[in-house]
């Protein structure tokens, strides 16, 4: 059996909600093999971010090449990389083992205001990942970081996404989780040449702890699989929006995501039409 495999190289969420443990449980619901590199060990629960714990670059280099040298993944993406020398170190084994299939999603800061990411380390970010990137996955406030613009009408997203672009990845996909102003959540899609909205219902529920990591993570599985970029962003969609709805109640605050719920949809729908 030839399965496909996925990297994450991100960091670890002790909750379970988002980093490392949503990017695992995401490739195991869509079928791919994951493997992980982990960046930052963080305390985390539905509360907040209790503690953050950078790795030694070396410790990340040796996960690197460990999987470098043996494993092949067929997508790779990246979550939280704290800070400036883990940005060069990741962008240089990524090179090195001419991994493709690159989605960089640019976690910045926690949903309850922690920094995941320097604010030095943007420029690092820009320099040496983006322009590696097949696809890169900001909220707003991300886009706006990168970009140094501020973002509030559709215009200015599409002229955020033409800027991240430019800077190198080959899709951007601004995501609309932010904008509160709306009923729909629109994520743009931008491949350099068109521009593609993609639409679901909002749902009302303060359990989104993780929605960035689990649709960057369910792009990155499908990519794996063979999909491509617009094929991808749409089963991720889908993916992201059945997590939210079918919401677990884990914690006292900002809750998981269901990483079951896809599958078991689907499962559904399977035994509805066997019994037809
Ligand atoms: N309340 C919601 N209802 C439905 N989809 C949502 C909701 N919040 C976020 N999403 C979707 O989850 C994904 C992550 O969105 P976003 O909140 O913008 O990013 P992040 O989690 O990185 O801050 C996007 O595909 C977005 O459309
Ligand atoms: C280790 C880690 N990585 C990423 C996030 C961002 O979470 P979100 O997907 O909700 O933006 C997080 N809270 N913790």
């Amino acid at each position: 059996m030839m399965i496909s495999k996925a990297l994450t190289i991100a960091g670890s969420d002790s909750g379970g909600g988002a980093g490392i443990q949503a990017d695992l449980k995401t490739f195991q619901e869509l079928s791919v093999y994951g493997m992980s590199a982990i960046t930052a060990v963080t305390a985390q629960n539905t509360l907040g971010v209790q503690g953050v714990y950078p790795l030694t670059l070396e410790a990340i280099t040796q996960q690197l090449d460990s999987i470098g040298l043996d494993l092949k993944p067929n997508a790779v993406k990246t979550g939280m990389l704290f800070n400036s020398d883990i940005i060069r170190i990741v962008a240089k084994k990524i090179q090195q083992y001419s991994w493709s299939n690159l989605v960089v999603d640019p976690v910045m800061v926690a949903k309850g205001g922690s920094t995941l990411l320097q604010q030095e380390a943007v420029q690092s970010l820009i320099n040496h990942l983006l322009p590696l990137a097949l696809v890169t996955t900001p909220n707003i406030p991300e886009a706006e970081m990168i970009t140094n613009r501020s973002i509030t009408t559709i215009d200015d997203r599409k002229e955020a996404a033409k800027i991240i672009h430019a800077m190198g990845s080959k899709y951007v996909v601004l995501k609309g989780g932010h904008d509160t102003s709306t009923k729909a959540v629109v994520d743009l899609l931008y491949d350099g040449h068109e521009f593609i909205f993609m639409e679901n219902q909002r749902v009302q529920t303060r359990h989104t702890h993780g929605t960035g990591c689990t649709y960057s993570a369910a792009v990155t599985a499908e990519l794996a699989k063979g999909k491509t970029v617009p094929e991808a962003t749409h089963i991720a969609k889908a993916f992201i929006q059945a997590a939210i709805e079918d919401e677990l109640g884990i914690g006292a605050g900002h809750g998981p995501t269901n990483h079951f719920a896809y599958q078991s949809r689907l499962r559904g729908m399977n035994l509805e039409a066997n019994r037809q």
